[in-house]
């Protein structure tokens, strides 16, 4: 597949950005066409079945205070078009091997399959194959139910209440952020820790107030030889042997989920205590997999399954609608128009949700690991810019962090606001729900339509040379998504398969390979070699000055 820029469709983008584009003003565009609004939304539906608030069951995509006429979208769906965006897509979820450097097929889509579609990798059919999605699906539901009954008890007879889950990358990020955004739905007696960090403090501090009797430990690593994981799951259990006084009985409080049995048996992991999935699911899309395992614990099968459910609804449409209705795609698209043709170089995601906190470190593996990269698939570098930065934080915190740049700054930052019209906690009267709305409604149209020079002294009282400080430049472009009702499990389903879908398509556009990541070995391999050094005299060897210098301070500060 040829470089994007040598589509046709990118020449006319550049033209339509070098007249329209540049000097499309938002506040304009809405007063010159009242149907600006209806034009640029979008409505996905979820089936009452699944939805946390039957009835309420629409999540809106208002992309009207976005750089785009009716133009801009022509061609930018013709941009998808020539890049073979639906070819793609359809590639995907065919099962055809479109991770060619790995050639692995990218098949995450399968493990939420709950409608049933046939999906097969190599002729196989992997829902129901041996050891397959259903098969682990059914361990996951029966495990969990035991535990959360009680069922499955410690090695002295108890209810097994705190979960550790260690894992790092997309073997912790997918499990914490679900978990934090299904709060509401989890179990009240049982305590979670997610352990990621090589930092001792991390393992340190979950094992401090945890009780060997009542602790299950989920080993979570995909290859099961990512050295953070590896060496906390030693940790763990030396640490569980020890304070058992060797008692402790590894399976009733061990399980492992991964692809690699050979090592989950070496680690001392009864196979029985496993829950597989395949090289077909890549970390950063592992959540719907076994590595989902602690959300169904938290919140129950059932909970789960209207996840998979949700991001199932999601696929559906990603797979069946037009382009120029197409949700995720829209947004990909408009990633690549700020990309490519307004040289943004991050894309904000701020929810207006405390339960979502985690969601913006989620989507920075997602998308930054995705189309972080610069070869096309022909292995020529690309000609344009690629992935974007992604960051975020909840609001309103953020408007007390961060926003000050985002509204007077010099940077072109395209964000993405996130509300759900319905508190799960309506307190004082839904007080605080009206105030979080208003702030979700008011920055969007703030950094729309701005302040002039004129309005900041018609308000008075400000002396001409404080005049341009307090000016708004506006014209900030902004995606708002409301869910209708509550986010639920079905919600969140459907909102991370979104910005799966968005990355996608992005990815798509670039003609790049999102679903390798090359890129995170050499950091590693680097570390392997420093940490024999660091054990043997002198700064090491074949380093530069700096690194064999700071590598001969930390041993002299730090005694090791
Ligand atoms: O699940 P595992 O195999 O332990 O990998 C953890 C993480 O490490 C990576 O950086 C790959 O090495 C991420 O892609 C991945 O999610």
């Amino acid at each position: 597949m040829p470089q994007a820029t040598s589509h046709p469709a990118w020449a006319e983008l550049q033209v339509h950005r070098d007249s329209v584009g540049k000097s499309f003003v938002l506040k304009e565009a809405f007063a010159s066409d009242p149907e600006r609004f209806s034009k640029f939304t979008r409505t996905f539906k979820l089936p009452d079945a699944v939805s946390s608030c039957p009835g309420d069951t629409e999540i809106l995509f208002d992309y009207s205070k976005n750089f785009l006429t009716e133009e801009t979208l022509d061609l930018l769906v013709k941009l998808a078009e020539q890049a073979g965006v639906e070819k793609k897509r359809d590639a995907m979820f065919a099962g055809e091997k479109i991770n060619f450097t790995e050639q692995r097929a990218v098949y995450h889509a399968a493990l939420r399959n709950v409608g049933g579609w046939e999906m097969k990798v190599d002729g196989v059919d992997v829902m129901n194959t041996k050891g397959g999605v259903n098969e682990v699906l059914e361990h996951m539901r029966v495990f969990s139910e035991q535990v959360r009954s009680g069922e499955w008890k410690g090695y002295t007879g108890k209810k097994l209440t705190t979960i550790i889950n260690i894992g790092i990358g997309g073997s912790d990020l997918g499990p914490v952020m679900v978990t934090e955004a299904l709060k509401h739905y989890g179990a009240k007696d049982m305590t979670l820790h997610f352990v990621s960090n090589i930092d001792g403090t991390h393992i340190a501090e979950a094992l401090a107030n945890s009780d060997p009797e009542t602790t299950l430990f989920l080993i979570a690593s995909k290859t099961f030889t990512t050295a953070e994981t590896t060496t906390n799951a030693n940790t763990a259990k030396k640490w569980f042997l020890e304070k058992t006084d060797n008692k402790g009985d590894i399976a009733k409080h061990f399980v492992a989920l991964s692809t690699n049995e050979a090592e989950v048996t070496k680690f001392g992991i009864d196979a029985a205590n496993m829950f597989g999935f395949e090289s077909w699911v890549g970390g950063r899309y592992s959540v719907w997999s076994a590595i989902g395992l602690s959300v169904a614990l938290y919140v129950g099968y059932d909970n789960f399954r209207k996840f998979l459910a949700g991001a199932h609804e999601m696929d559906k449409h990603f797979r069946e609608t037009p382009l120029r209705e197409n949700i995720p795609v829209l947004g990909g698209l408009l990633s690549v128009w700020y990309s490519d043709f307004f040289n943004a170089q991050t894309h904000l995601v701020a929810p207006f949700d405390q339960y979502l906190h985690r969601f913006p470190a989620y989507l920075q593996q997602l998308s930054m690991e995705s189309n972080g990269k610069t070869i096309t698939s022909d292995g020529t570098p690309a000609k344009y810019t690629t992935g974007p930065i992604l960051f975020g934080e909840p609001c309103t915190n953020a408007q007390h962090s961060f926003f000050q740049l985002l509204h007077q700054g010099t940077k072109l930052i395209p964000t993405d606001f996130i509300l759900a019209a319905k508190s799960h906690n309506p307190v004082s009267n839904n007080l605080h729900q009206k105030m979080l709305a208003s702030n979700y409604l008011a920055q969007s149209e703030a950094l729309m339509v701005g302040k002039t020079a004129d309005q900041v002294r018609a308000e008075g009282g400000v002396s001409d040379d404080l005049v341009p400080h307090k000016v708004f430049l506006g014209n900030r472009p902004t995606t708002s998504i409301l869910v209708g009702g509550h986010i639920g499990p079905a919600e969140l389903g459907a909102l991370i398969v979104y910005y799966e879908h968005l990355t996608f398509t992005e990815g798509a556009v670039w003609d790049i390979n999102s679903f390798d990541q090359w890129g995170v070995e050499l950091g590693k391999v680097l570390a392997k070699k420093i940490l024999k050094e660091i054990d043997e005299e002198g700064n090491g060897s074949g380093h530069d000055a700096s690194t064999g210098g700071l590598l001969g301070a930390f041993k002299k500060y730090s005694n090791l």
